[in-house]
């Protein structure tokens, strides 16, 4: 099964404090949103291996310094809300590539509409990421998480900034290979599927379309 990591770091429980308050306008969510997906990526990004390479620096020639190796990586942001945490995750990984999953949820069946797909050429060369606020029935997740390894991915990590528990028994269930990065764990659903205590619906509060 797959693990589930909740990212306690003071800063990023701070901020997303500030992403959930209802006054918390568009602007500021945005680059909240932002700093905490850079938190989260420096976080997440702890186990990426090392290789020991020699270099010269202006003093010493031969000085042994690490460089990162392994996989490269790729952001797969679900379209329209995991746009606003590419940037924050890309100022540390500036090489990354980013594909797309464009979903949508049904608002009376909850259920994920695929409408776009659009990826780097390697990904199953790469580490990815899959990128979205939020985690509530997990239907979008999984059905990203799917579209992807349909399309050869073999390695795939999730990111999120909240996530109901029904969410997150959901992607475990349906891909145990995947691990569970979040900012929190809430408490649970509501009978509309969002989560509460939440933060709204994350991608209307990001574009302002609310
Ligand atoms: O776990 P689930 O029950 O599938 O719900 C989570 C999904 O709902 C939201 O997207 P939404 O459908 O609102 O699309 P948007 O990003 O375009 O607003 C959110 O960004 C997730 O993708
Ligand atoms: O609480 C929720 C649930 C799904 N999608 C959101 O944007 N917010
Ligand atoms: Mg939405």
């Amino acid at each position: 099964m797959g693990k589930v990591y909740v990212l306690d770091h003071p800063l990023i429980q701070h901020k997303l404090t500030y992403i959930r308050k209802n006054e918390t306008g568009t602007k500021d969510f945005r680059q909240l949103v932002d700093e905490v997906a850079a938190l989260m990526a420096f976080e997440i990004t702890r186990d990426l291996p090392l290789e020991q390479v020699e270099i010269d620096t202006p003093v010493v020639s031969n000085a042994k310094a690490q460089v990162l190796t392994g996989k490269k990586i790729g952001l797969v942001p679900i379209l329209r809300a995991g746009l606003g945490m590419v940037d924050g995750i890309i100022k540390l990984i500036p090489a990354a590539k980013v594909g797309h999953v464009g979903l949508y949820r049904d608002p009376e069946t909850l259920q994920p509409v695929e409408y776009y797909v659009k990826l780097p050429s390697d990904i199953e060369e790469r580490e990815l990421i899959v990128i979205d606020p939020m985690l509530a029935t997990g239907g979008s997740a999984n059905e990203a998480i799917e579209s992807l390894k349909k399309r050869g991915a073999r390695q795939i990590r999730l990111m999120c900034l909240v996530a109901a528990p029904e969410g997150v028994e959901a992607v475990q269930e349906a891909h145990p290979d995947v691990d569970i990065y979040l900012a929190a764990m809430d408490e649970r659903l509501n009978e509309k599927g969002y989560i509460e205590p939440g933060l709204g619906d994350a991608g209307d509060r990001l574009f302002g379309t609310k």
